[in-house]
């Protein structure tokens, strides 16, 4: 992590970190020693002004706008403990994970070299989508499409066409690709609506992780009785992971099965929710109301990297 930041501060920003204040956004239930051990490095090696650490679901949601946000950053600020916060461990690099493996496994080919892995995540992002209701339903009936073709450019700078087209031996839709010196073709086929579903059902991947539908109904649960309503008709999606077409309305769908029928469930999808946590933390560092929640390099020196868990959220 210390060489990304330097080439954060160094490359990138191209400015003295000695200079700075620094926002730094993080997984929800971090663990407390990723903090610390954060909070020491910035301060000893990067020698930053102040620091602030901030948690990407609530910057996702300062970005909505939802009047919610002040409830959540309520429970947040105010609370020792605060309430209804799950994790799922399972994200965008375990669906890219599981289209490798799948392909690997009906292409005969190991898709595990850097290159490879990126071809698949361009591959996920284009063509893959949530199946809307009934995932076996679906999956017999995938839809074939025809010669869509899209530009890759490989990172020596060579430029790689990507031709989506039919195949009659498997009735699904393929990918063809060439590179300057060989050419390759991979049949996607179900794999399209496989590989994100593992959000609504990890038991596909052999784990013991709960289905993303369930963890927002416990998260909701645990919450006072008075705001659940509220909440279940507020659910706000974030992240690169959720931009998967099909998402909003499997999430919608899976969630409304758990709920009595007077109880509305609305799920929000910006069109930026991609970039959702970026926003929310150039918001959040831009108030000067949000100055206490900064952790001063003089802080650091008189109580130390823990100190960061009263400025962090
Ligand atoms: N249009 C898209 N369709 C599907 N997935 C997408 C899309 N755009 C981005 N992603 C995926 O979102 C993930 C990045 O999500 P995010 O920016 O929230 O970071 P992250 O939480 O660090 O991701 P990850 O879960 O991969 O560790 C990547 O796996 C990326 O492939």
């Amino acid at each position: 992590m210390e060489k990304l930041w330097e080439h954060g501060f160094r490359d990138q920003l191209r400015v003295q970190s000695a200079k700075q204040d620094v926002m730094l956004t993080q997984p929800t239930l971090n663990p407390t020693n990723n903090a610390e051990k954060t909070a020491e490095v910035m301060f000893e090696k990067f020698d930053v002004r102040s620091l602030c650490m901030a948690s990407q679901s609530i910057l996702g949601l300062y970005s909505s706008g939802s009047y919610l946000t002040y409830y959540v950053s309520f429970l947040f600020f105010k609370h020792e403990k605060p309430v209804g916060i799950h994790r799922l461990d399972l994200g965008g690099r375990d669906v890219t994970d599981y289209i490798a493996k799948l392909l690997s496994q009906s292409h005969n080919y190991e898709f595990t070299s850097p290159l490879d892995k990126e071809i698949i995540r361009q591959l996920k992002e284009s063509v893959c989508h949530v199946a809307n209701v009934d995932y076996f339903h679906e999956l017999s009936q995938i839809e074939v499409k025809a010669d869509k073709a899209v530009w890759y450019e490989l990172p020596d700078g060579n430029v790689c066409k990507f031709f989506f087209g039919l195949s009659n031996e498997f009735r699904n839709v393929q990918i063809f690709f060439c590179t300057s010196c060989k050419t390759q073709k991979i049949d996607v086929g179900t794999v399209q609506v496989k590989g994100p579903e593992i959000m609504f059902q990890p038991k596909l991947l052999n784990i013991d992780q709960t289905p993303v539908q369930d963890l927002v109904n416990e998260s909701i649960m645990k919450c006072e009785l008075a705001m659940r309503r509220e909440l279940f008709n507020n659910i706000v999606l974030t992240g690169g992971n959720t931009m998967f077409s099909g998402f909003q309305q499997r999430l919608s769908h899976e969630l409304s099965k758990l709920v009595f029928k007077s109880v509305k469930v609305k799920v929000v999808s910006m069109s930026y929710r991609n970039y959702c946590v970026w926003i929310g933390a150039a918001v959040l560092a831009d108030m000067p109301t949000f100055r206490e929640q900064w952790m001063e390099k003089s802080n650091y020196s008189e109580k130390g990297a823990q100190f960061i868990h009263f400025k962090s959220f």
